[in-house]
């Protein structure tokens, strides 16, 4: 097996990481055929052919999910006038999966707690219509940020808002109705700044009190605030007062009016996606160990991970929908964490992903959530679960 395994394009403390982990390093014998994906605008579908021309490829539909196409991993489009104007963007097709498991329609409001970069973000945005919103979390500024800039490059973020927070304590719900905004008097007399439209241009004045309001709250023990970093002009925010924005509900509140459905694309291991550990080729194989590999740091991953769920569980409306996700495939990351998660919330229970009859992927260790791999699906490596809460 040492021998057979050597063969493999994979750093040495990686193949025993996988090994450690119950895992076969032949999942990822294939990966330098392995296709990349791209999804094509919605409002852009007619013009196929225009951009395989621009490209200089030719794309295929991938038959399992709608506005996904596959090309070869060698044809990159980074310098295409598709992927400049926003017309096309990059999303493996598990990754896809994974939002399409949410069911989400027209109306939903939506909540991402780990949404940084982005590309499940933008999907969940293009499935999302002309009512509802999408909330965006991430505790990495300068990770969200970039999402930020590609909601701008795809113009997709009417109906988006965008925080800086810690998603195992994010509180906030969604804006469902519209708050009468009309007063610009608080009961006390005093005059209330309301979000006015999003404008990324600020005054030298506003981003100066916006650096101090960080400093300041990066200096304050506990719990950091959430910040916001965008909003759309339909996400709701515009007309609000900063009170009304960052208000807060009880726990048994959110029952009634949390978020209709959650994405909990948790942070991990990243073993999965190859193009992922094929980075650190450039970083340095021992930087992969330090800092992703070894067992101190996937222990602290998995209490995050459960951390995550269970608030995003807990930000969830009853009879409302919740996928729990990693590109790790390890089962201390995925089937673990979901074990205990049902173990501590009876009020949640596993659902069938209907879609995945059709899909390329394997049952995972529990019946009901799924594995995507290289080798079985021609994808990256995913593990999805989902899940609803029960009215209790
Ligand atoms: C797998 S990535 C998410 C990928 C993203 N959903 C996408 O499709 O582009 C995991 C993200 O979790 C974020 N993260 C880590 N710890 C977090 C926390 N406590 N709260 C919120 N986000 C966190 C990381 O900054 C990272 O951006």
């Amino acid at each position: 097996m040492e021998e057979e395994t050597s063969k493999l394009p994979l750093p040495g403390a990686f193949v025993e990481f996988l090994e450690a982990n119950g895992l076969d390093p032949w999942i990822y014998s294939a990966t330098d055929s392995t296709p990349r994906y791209i999804r094509l605008k919605p409002e852009c579908e007619a013009e196929l052919e225009e951009v395989e021309a621009d490209i200089k490829c030719k794309l295929e539909k991938v038959d399992w999910l709608p506005g996904f196409y596959s090309l070869p991993p060698s044809i990159q489009i980074a310098n295409s006038k598709a992927y400049q104007q926003g017309k096309i963007y990059g999303i493996d097709a598990a990754s896809g999966a994974a939002v399409s498991a949410l069911n989400i329609s027209a109306g939903d409001h939506v909540l991402d707690l780990c949404a940084a970069p982005g590309a499940k973000l933008c999907l969940m945005l293009d499935l999302l219509g002309d009512m509802g919103s999408v909330t965006g979390v991430d505790v990495s500024r300068h990770r969200l940020a970039a999402c930020r800039t590609m909601l701008q490059k795809y113009a997709s973020g009417n109906r988006c808002r965008l925080f800086v927070a810690d998603g195992t304590t994010f509180s906030f719900i969604a804006i469902r109705v519209h708050l009468d905004s009309k007063s610009c008097e608080s009961a006390l007399g005093e005059k209330v700044e309301r979000f006015k439209e999003w404008s990324s241009r600020r005054t030298w004045k506003e981003r100066k009190k916006a650096a101090r309001e960080r400093e300041t709250a990066a200096m304050a023990p506990g719990i950091q605030h959430p910040e916001l970093i965008f909003y759309g002009r339909h996400s709701g925010v515009v007309g609000l007062s900063k009170d009304e924005l960052y208000q807060t509900v009880s726990d048994g509140e959110f029952l009634s009016c949390g978020y209709d459905k959650v994405l909990v694309d948790a942070e991990c291991t990243h073993d999965g996606s190859i193009k992922h550990i094929k980075k650190f080729e450039h970083w340095g194989w021992k930087t992969l160990e330090h800092r992703v590999l070894h067992a101190e740091r996937t222990d602290s991953l998995t209490v995050l991970q459960l951390k995550l769920l269970t608030n995003g569980f807990r930000l969830l409306k009853a009879g409302g929908l919740l996928v729990y996700s990693t590109c790790s495939l390890t089962v201390a990351q995925n089937e673990d964490v979901v074990e205990q998660f049902l173990k501590e919330n009876p009020s949640a229970e596993l659902q069938e992903i209907e879609a995945a009859k059709s899909w390329p992927c394997r049952s995972g260790r529990i019946p009901k959530t799924l594995r995507f791999d290289p080798l079985t699906s021609r994808t990256s490596g995913l593990f999805v679960a989902k899940l609803t809460k029960l009215a209790t």
